[in-house]
């Protein structure tokens, strides 16, 4: 089994991430909590109430887990696809593999890629919902002293599956779409590169940013639905169940629910996948 494609993934991963973090982090915001009038507004109120710091709050521990979430997506899409089409990642350009078996590969990789995700991913949207400003003395302590301390407090209070709540919604957000996302990829390579060629890397660039944005604004609904799962639980339980969740959401708030955080979500996208894919391409070709 090539385990370039694990590795690749992994430092691809992470530098896609510190990229993203700050939208990522209003982002959230947004979605799950009720206080902001706009993108604007929360930016300002974020950097007044805590500083640029505010905007990399919970990152620390998504850098850690993308080793393993970005991995597992790029090593198990590549590993599907050899299994599917008997191609490995350099064969792939002379004989292209059909989109079909790309989104079979693309899917298996989100599905097991969301079972790892979810975990992290709560933890990094608790902390990130923490509005107290570090390190201010006689100020309103945070629930949450750090990642661990969070993960801790989550399993004693809510046992381990505390830990997993809105991993419903979080397979059901990157499974197909993640499936689309490398569909989207490489059929934008394909169109741009003359066949049996490696793409350029101004392709590949916009290739992964355009794949970003498609299966971001179609996760969108889901990822609404998985942040408040996973806020909810935090003071009592407010749903009885995604079903639930989705229900009152769209009750209370309207349709326009499913697409809280749609812009901030595409625009950091495309250069999140951008220097992911470039990075992923650079380092397999290096090591060929
Ligand atoms: C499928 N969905 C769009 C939800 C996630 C795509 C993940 C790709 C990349 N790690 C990123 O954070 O943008």
């Amino acid at each position: 089994m090539p385990v370039e494609e694990f590795v690749a993934g992994w430092i691809s991963g992470a530098v896609g991430l510190v990229l993203g973090h700050p939208f990522d982090t209003i982002k959230v915001r947004l979605q799950t909590q009720n206080t902001y009038q706009g993108i604007v507004d929360c930016i300002r109120k974020t950097y007044r109430h805590e500083s640029v710091l505010g905007f990399f709050k919970g990152m620390s521990f998504p850098i850690a887990s993308v080793a393993l979430v970005n991995s597992v997506l790029f090593g198990v899409y590549s590993n599907t696809l050899l299994a599917l089409t008997a191609t490995s990642h350099q064969e792939r350009r002379a004989q292209p593999p059909s989109y079909t078996n790309i989104f079979i590969a693309g899917c298996t990789g989100g599905l097991l890629q969301a079972y790892c995700l979810a975990p992290f991913d709560l933890i990094k949207v608790r902390l990130q919902n923490q509005t107290e400003p570090r390190m201010q003395i006689g100020g309103s302590e945070p629930r949450y002293r750090g990642p661990v301390h969070c993960a801790v407090s989550i399993l004693r209070e809510e046992g381990p599956q505390g830990l997993f709540r809105g991993s419903w919604a979080l397979v059901l957000r990157d499974t197909p779409t993640l499936g689309m996302y490398f569909v989207t990829y490489e059929g934008l390579c394909r169109q741009y590169t003359p066949e049996g060629q490696n793409p350029s890397s101004g392709t590949v660039l916009v290739a992964g940013g355009f794949a970003g944005i498609a299966s971001w604004i179609t996760a969108t609904p889901f990822d609404v639905i998985k942040s408040r799962m996973q806020m909810d639980g935090l003071k009592g339980r407010k749903y009885r169940g995604m079903l639930d969740c989705m229900a009152s959401s769209f009750r209370q708030e309207g349709i326009g629910v499913f697409f809280k955080g749609m812009t901030l979500n595409s625009a950091r996208a495309f250069p999140v996948n951008a220097a992911t894919f470039l990075s992923y391409e650079y380092l397999l070709r290096l090591w060929r």
